[in-house]
């Protein structure tokens, strides 16, 4: 009888979720980490940083993904530079129900170009909440021009029915995939986090960006 060899893990992506309070971002972590989603109630906002671990394979190759969520609030944003460090790819989410969350992914964009010196970084939009279409306050259309706009990747997901998140993180694995100059520098250089299936609070760490 054959017996099945597990993948070897190709590389390490490190990849970080930024944006607003309350826009999404530890929900669509764990929508896409366990399938899981938290009714309002048992959610709370994130304190500082904390990550996720995955095993993700594509196209017949096994990566091993580090998803790093961020704190929303001003008042948690307190190692701030680290987080960006060692990062290939950013997810800069905001909820569609928000004309404010939106807006403020200047200040998003801003706060990654000046702690983020890796100009290959890759970087996605995400509109969250689809699933309240009545409360929609940033056409898709807009959504969309914005990214244009910034060279980023773009998708309109809700944490809640998962309609989007895996093809998200999907698509934005697979640009990583795409560009190796960001990988073989991070995996080339010492230091890349290596946790096993565990959400813990984390001190960032990594390569340099
Ligand atoms: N309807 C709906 N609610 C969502 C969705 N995603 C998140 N929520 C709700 O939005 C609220 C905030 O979600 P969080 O995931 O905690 O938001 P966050 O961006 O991580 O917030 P911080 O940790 O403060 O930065 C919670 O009440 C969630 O239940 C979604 O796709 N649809």
């Amino acid at each position: 009888m054959e017996r099945e060899t597990t993948p070897e893990i190709a590389s390490t992506f490190k990849i970080l979720l930024v944006g607003d309070s309350n826009v999404g971002k530890s929900s669509i972590l764990l929508r896409f980490t366990d399938d899981h989603f938290l009714p309002p109630e048992d959610t709370s906002a994130t304190i500082g940083v904390d990550f996720k671990v995955k095993l993700y394979d594509l196209g017949g190759t096994r990566y091993k993904l580090t998803i790093w969520d961020t704190a929303g609030q001003e008042r948690f944003r307190t190692l701030t530079s680290s987080y960006y460090r060692g990062a290939q790819g950013v997810i800069l989410v905001y909820d569609m129900c928000s004309r404010e969350s939106f807006e403020h992914l200047n200040n998003w964009i801003d706060e990654l170009n000046t702690y983020c010196s890796n100009d290959d970084i890759i970087k996605m939009v995400i509109g969250n909440k689809i699933d309240k279409e009545s409360e929609r306050q940033v056409p898709r259309k807009e959504g969309a021009e914005y990214a244009r706009k910034h060279q980023t990747l773009f998708l309109e997901c809700s944490a809640k029915t998962r309609i989007g998140v895996q093809q998200a993180v999907e698509e934005l694995v697979n640009k990583i995939v795409e560009t190796p100059s960001l990988w073989r520098k991070s995996t080339q250089t010492k230091g890349v986090i290596s946790i096993d299936n565990s959400v813990t609070s984390g001190i960032p760490g990594g390569c340099a960006c």
